[in-house]
């Protein structure tokens, strides 16, 4: 059999060799399908359906139960919201009422009414409400696998190592498998950002997404090799493929396994210069796999997930919790909290923001934190409340002038007499800082720099702002690189500001992540960086492997360059020479 080489998106590195494991949970089994029933068997049909409907509660309660326990509340939130679909006045009624009155089979009835609530979804302006179109999909499927008999699906089955093969993957299929035996996922349907993208990134569990009707070229058993980083899936390879893929893979896991040493290790380079690195998160569950990987504390916690994971403004209880779950886990290590940043991308669907033409240059985060201050009161209490159980300093996204940030900081100071009379117990020494986004604020860094604590750079918006290109905008793409001159100049301009004023600067855009531009930061001095934190293992090898002296060097040269192109490769011709690339 000749080896075939189909395609997809790569969205989470390694190489597995295995056996593929089809999964397809709408193929009957047995049992025909029908579309439709007689007179007589309606009442048996909606017999059926209540049943399925009983089952799919129960076995719901217990995925919740597991969920909870091993993956933490978020996770288990998404099937409660399922189960939510189950109880809802228009959901299985409406079902019972196309067997009833149009003599629609129970599974037809599920699948027609699935459909419309699918269809509603996706019709929404708003990513989040777009994605419970794969919720309500995923409830009825439970249903259908009911109605036909079949307990739960074949995923907690799985007892050897496979190659999961299927057409997307459900969140609550997602909970049911055993990391274990799972060697990597191929998808039909999916990009970067898809459920399945984001789920086998943190899983750490190699990932070809989107590979389109080619999968229909895998068969089950069928021995494939997957590459998440290239997207390549190859079927049937030949001893000679599998031979260089397996060594490819050793290779890998080599590397990875030397890696592992510099988890724990300080980042300090070979002649003594140390910098702190930190993790970012976006919710309070990931803070104990960021200690995990190796983090020193959280350089920033972007806590607009936390409202937009809600259908209506967090409380400030609500929010106080959340903020001390990551505070506490922390366990006395920094935790820098960046009030609301929400706009641009990242929507509110219960703000009702109004939609703009330019909408990352509008209405969005610290200009609508000031505009609706009491949003931003309530979130300060929370935070400050949440400072008395270990060490957390206060940051502001999207700081455009020295109003702003001293509008800011003077609400701030509001809200500490306003606790301080309640007598409520917090840190009134945390540390105030701003996020570096835009070009207007790198440019003013001196002047910010007498009044703020510290600096955070966030390199996504300020490579976006600074160079005017899109950072959602694949055909513009090639124009977006942290490595262009320009960005360079403005980093070295905020550290230098933040320097001559006895402050510091950290910085939490991609750019701190990027292994390449290790030598770089280091050589302009950047005290804290933060990044995914599966970054941090391969930045802290690369600085304990450099010189600071000799990056200084560097910088110099670097700053006489042209072009991002230039940039890149002298810094990969620095990193050859020190046996790092
Ligand atoms: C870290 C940043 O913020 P976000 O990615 O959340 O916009 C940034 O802009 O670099
Ligand atoms: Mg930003």
């Amino acid at each position: 059999m000749a080896a075939i080489t189909i395609r997809g998106t790569g969205v989470s590195e390694g190489i597995r060799l295995g056996k593929a494991f089809l999964y397809q949970p709408f193929i009957s089994q047995g049992k025909s399908v029908r579309d439709t029933i007689s007179e007589e068997e309606i009442n048996d049909e909606v017999h059926r359906l209540q049943l399925a409907k009983e089952k799919s509660y129960r076995e719901l309660d217990e995925l919740i139960e597991r969920t909870r326990a091993e993956l933490g509340k978020d996770k288990a939130a998404i099937l409660m919201a399922q189960q939510a679909f189950l109880n809802d006045p228009s959901f299985c009624p409406e079902m019972e009422k196309l067997i009833r009155q149009r003599r629609y089979s129970a599974e037809k009835a599920v699948n027609e009414v699935v459909e419309q609530f699918a269809a509603i979804f996706e019709g929404m302006n708003d990513e989040y409400f777009r994605e419970r179109a794969a919720d309500v999909r995923d409830v009825g499927k439970r249903l259908v696998l009911h109605l036909q008999g079949k307990k739960g699906t074949a995923l907690s089955g799985i007892k050897e190592e496979v190659i999961l093969v299927a057409d997307d993957l459900a969140p609550s299929d997602t909970v049911q498998l055993n990391k274990k035996y799972v060697l990597g996922f191929v998808t039909r349907v999916g990009g970067k950002t898809s459920h399945t993208a984001i789920l086998s990134r943190s899983l750490g569990i190699p990932a070809v997404v989107g590979v389109g009707k080619n999968i229909e070229q895998i068969n089950d058993g069928d021995f494939i090799i997957i590459d998440g980083s290239t997207g390549e899936c190859i079927v049937n390879p030949n001893d000679r493929l599998i031979e260089e893929y397996e060594a490819k893979r050793q290779r890998e896991e080599e590397a990875l396994r030397k890696l592992e040493q510099f988890t724990f290790k300080p980042a300090i380079t070979a002649d003594g210069f140390r910098v702190e690195i930190a993790a970012n998160i976006g919710t309070p569950a990931e803070a104990k796999p960021a200690l995990e990987h190796g983090a020193e504390g959280i350089g920033l916690y972007r806590t607009e997930f936390l409202f937009m994971n809600e259908t209506e403004m967090p409380s400030e209880e609500k929010q106080y919790e959340a903020y001390k779950q990551v505070v506490s886990a922390m366990k006395g290590k920094p935790v820098i909290i960046r009030t609301l940043d929400i706009g641009g991308d990242k929507e509110l669907p219960y703000l009702s923001l109004p939609k703009e033409m330019n909408p990352f240059l509008g209405y969005r985060a610290i200009r609508l934190s000031l505009d609706q201050s009491e949003l931003l009161v309530t979130q300060l209490r929370a935070i400050l409340r949440a400072s008395a159980y270990g060490k957390v300093k206060i940051m502001f996204p999207m700081i455009s002038s020295l109003e702003e940030w001293r509008q800011a900081k003077a609400i701030l100071e509001e809200v500490k007499d306003q606790l301080m009379k309640e007598g409520v117990k917090f840190d009134p020494s945390v540390e105030v800082g701003i996020m570096v986004e835009v070009p207007s604020t790198a440019i003013l860094a001196d002047k910010f720099a007498k009044e703020v604590d510290f600096f955070s750079i966030g390199t996504n918006d300020l490579v976006q702002y600074t160079v005017a290109v899109d950072r959602m905008n694949e055909k513009i793409s090639y124009l977006y690189d942290h490595l262009h001159p320009a960005v360079i100049r403005l980093v070295k301009q905020v550290i230098e500001a933040s320097h001559r004023e006895g402050k510091w600067t950290g910085m939490c855009g991609g750019m701190a992540g990027d292994p390449l531009a290790a030598p770089l930061l280091v050589g302009l001095g950047l005290d804290e960086w933060s990044m995914v934190a599966g970054s941090i293992k391969k930045v802290k090898q690369v600085i304990s492997q450099i010189n600071r002296k000799e990056c200084i060097k560097l910088v110099e040269e670097i700053l006489e360059l042209t072009t991002t192109e230039e940039v890149r490769s002298k810094l990969e011709e620095f990193q050859k020479e020190k046996g790092l690339l």
